[in-house]
């Protein structure tokens, strides 16, 4: 007999929504549903066109989990905080030094915040692969892997196939030029993270000037983040401004990464975004967050679609030297050694560099 009954895991109560009138990003919403027909997607590809290469951020609705299923993956999304102890969460630390990988755990105060105050971050997370028998989890997540896999299943060909089609079309190619260098079985490091942030000491904020976690691009070719309402993430515009990123009941929020703005020769912009301190209505509570980490497989290459007729009209302003492209493995590894541990280097606009590979260097911000 299969197991009708879900497994019980303790409800996760989120902070109320702010009453503080923050100076939002105007980001586009895209509705899912309107994604059928093939002119149906034609006509969104155009609005997911301009909002990447924009703002370089979008809001998704009706992307197929209700309300109540959403709720469902933040309450199992906190159980590896607060069912496991400690001395086990230590023994599922991930290889993000040796192999260059966030599976498993990252606890908190690995990165450095300020390196001049000497201030760490107050963030843990998760991570677990698309494929999760690639490794032990802690006993206390087991009862919930049918869920977790299939939360990674839909996030990776209901959302980030959906949306890799409009981004293909954005740049005027067959809708499958992406998809099928993104197979949820192929070998490749998409994964579901779960991430919680502590409230930290009046000393801690100071000294990082309320900053959380630093301005920073993503790694792959999107991120797909479960939208909750405890605003704290914040975008850097072209213009130069932060601007708050506003909570929308079971939208998501998608960015583009390093990945995709190297396959798109800079056409659709991985945007540098941050996590501050949140409005004062909010500070004290603990801000409970869910992803879907998108990676194209890891011997894609990330050179440019120069097939795009889109990039021949606008020309290619984002590539590694000839002869020296990485696969998704290689920017993926190295930028996950790099993260949060070596400093970085001033250029204009306050935007700092940290080299990664082959001369190319990936964005920062305090
Ligand atoms: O917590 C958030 O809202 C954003 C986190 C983030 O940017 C990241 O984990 O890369
Ligand atoms: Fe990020």
């Amino acid at each position: 007999m299969p197991d009708l009954v879900a497994p019980v895991a303790p409800h996760y109560v989120p902070a109320p929504r702010t009453q503080e009138n923050l100076d939002y990003a105007e980001l586009p919403i895209i509705d899912l549903a309107k994604a059928t027909t093939p002119e149906e997607r034609l006509a969104l590809s155009v609005q997911v066109r301009d909002a990447m290469s924009n703002q370089g951020f979008f809001y998704v609705i009706n992307h197929g989990y209700t309300p109540e299923q959403t709720k469902r993956v933040f309450d199992i999304a906190d159980v590896p905080f607060t069912q496991v102890r400690e001395a086990e969460k230590r023994s599922f630390v991930a290889k993000m030094e040796e192999e260059g990988s966030f599976q498993g755990y990252k606890l908190r105060q690995y990165w450095v915040i300020s390196f001049d105050g000497g201030v760490r971050d107050q963030i843990e997370h998760y991570n677990v692969n698309k494929d999760i028998t690639k490794r032990e989890h802690p006993e206390a997540l087991r009862a919930f892997f049918p869920e977790i896999s299939a939360f990674a299943r839909h996030n990776h060909e209901n959302i980030l196939h959906a949306l890799l089609r409009l981004l293909a079309l954005g740049l005027e190619l067959p809708e499958d030029t992406l998809v099928k260098h993104h197979g949820f079985d192929a070998v490749g490091e998409s994964y579901v993270r779960f991430m919680k942030y502590y409230p930290r000491s009046q000393e801690d904020e100071a000294k990082t000037h309320r900053v959380w976690l630093k301005g920073h691009t993503d790694f792959g070719i999107m991120t797909i983040l479960y939208s909750q309402p405890v605003a704290a993430l914040q975008i850097l515009t072209k213009e130069g401004d932060w601007k708050w990123v506003k909570h929308i009941e079971n939208a998501l929020v998608i960015n583009a990464g390093d990945a995709l703005e190297f396959v798109s020769g800079g056409y659709y912009h991985a945007t540098i975004h941050r996590v501050v301190q949140p409005p004062p209505d909010q500070q004290g509570y603990t801000r409970l967050g869910v992803f879907y980490f998108c990676m194209a497989d890891e011997d894609m290459s990330l050179a440019p679609l120069l097939q795009s007729p889109v990039l021949q009209r606008v020309g290619v302003t984002k590539t590694f030297e000839s002869g020296k492209i990485p696969t998704m493995s290689e920017w993926r590894s190295a930028r996950t050694i790099a993260f949060g541990r070596s400093a970085t280097k001033a250029t204009e606009n306050g935007v700092k560099e940290q080299e990664i590979i082959n001369g190319v260097a990936a964005k920062f911000f305090d």
